[in-house]
């Protein structure tokens, strides 16, 4: 792979459910190193853009290429390689419940069976310090967690495998506004720390603008816009001007 080649390339991608065209000549193509903010109203097939480009549902024509890789014709070799370069935050969390903190963070390494224990369980602490979760924590259940670290832990599990890209579905969803300015800050120092690439599905501004190095729109069955937050707060289309009434009336009031 050429360091021009993009992490994540879509060419040409539609989706169909039945009789409703949710994809239609979808193209992105993402460059190492970008925050991505991906954003469309409710139902502009978001979450299932994601899940394509993990190889969890399929197009229904099209080409998706993550680190050059055709998604739709990977072996599952490749699929296992590729799976250990991505690491996704689900909206909810989505930590065992039965399973203690650390152990949640360490099961995909032990699924890699490759380290000994006693090395997962010092990386898994380092991911969890990573994430602002001290080793004090390390033995609890989530059930004893508030949803602020709940998030940290999910996202230590993300970056348990070192990922170099990560996907983050509503990271901020359900946070109050001081745990979530604190979570965009850590996504921020572990972007820049571990050079990833982010692709993020968001529905809130805030943590939209503070981190977004690009903005895509899913509107009108496709990427309807792809450039930074500057460039795309300018675009004149009923989605795009809607959703940033507020930032737009933040700046002039500020
Ligand atoms: N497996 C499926 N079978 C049938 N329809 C589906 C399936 N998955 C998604 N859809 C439909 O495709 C459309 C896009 O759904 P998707 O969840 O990707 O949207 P989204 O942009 O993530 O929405 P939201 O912001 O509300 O989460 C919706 O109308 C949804 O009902």
């Amino acid at each position: 792979m050429s360091i021009a080649t993009p992490v994540i390339e879509i060419r040409k991608l539609w989706t169909q459910f039945g009789d409703s065209v949710i994809h239609r000549d979808l193209d992105l193509s993402i460059a190492a190193g970008e925050i991505v903010g991906l954003v469309g109203g409710s139902g502009s097939g978001k979450t299932t853009l994601v899940r394509q480009i993990l190889g969890l549902n399929r197009p229904t024509r099209g080409q998706v290429l993550v680190f050059g890789t055709d998604i739709s014709s990977a072996n599952v070799d490749q699929m296992a390689r590729l799976q250990n370069r991505w690491g996704m935050l689900f909206q909810q969390g989505a930590l065992f419940s039965a399973l203690t903190v650390l152990d949640n963070v360490a099961l995909p390494m032990r699924e890699l069976r490759a380290l000994p224990r006693r090395l997962i369980r010092d990386a898994a602490l380092l991911k969890l310090q990573m994430a602002g979760i001290g080793p004090e924590h390390a033995l609890k259940m989530p059930s004893e967690l508030s949803g602020g670290m709940i998030k940290r832990v999910a996202l230590a599990r993300a970056l348990a495998l070192e990922p170099e890209l990560l996907f983050l579905d509503e990271p901020t969803a359900g946070l109050d506004p001081a745990s979530s300015a604190a979570f965009v800050d850590l996504i921020r120092s572990l972007h820049r720390d571990l050079r990833l690439t982010v692709v993020m599905i968001t529905h809130d501004l805030e943590s939209l603008l503070a981190l977004s190095t690009k903005i895509a729109v899913l509107a009108d069955k496709h990427v309807l816009a792809y450039d930074t937050p500057q460039q795309v707060m300018k675009i004149k289309q009923p989605f795009i001007e809607n959703f940033f009434l507020s930032a737009h009336h933040e700046q002039q009031v500020g």
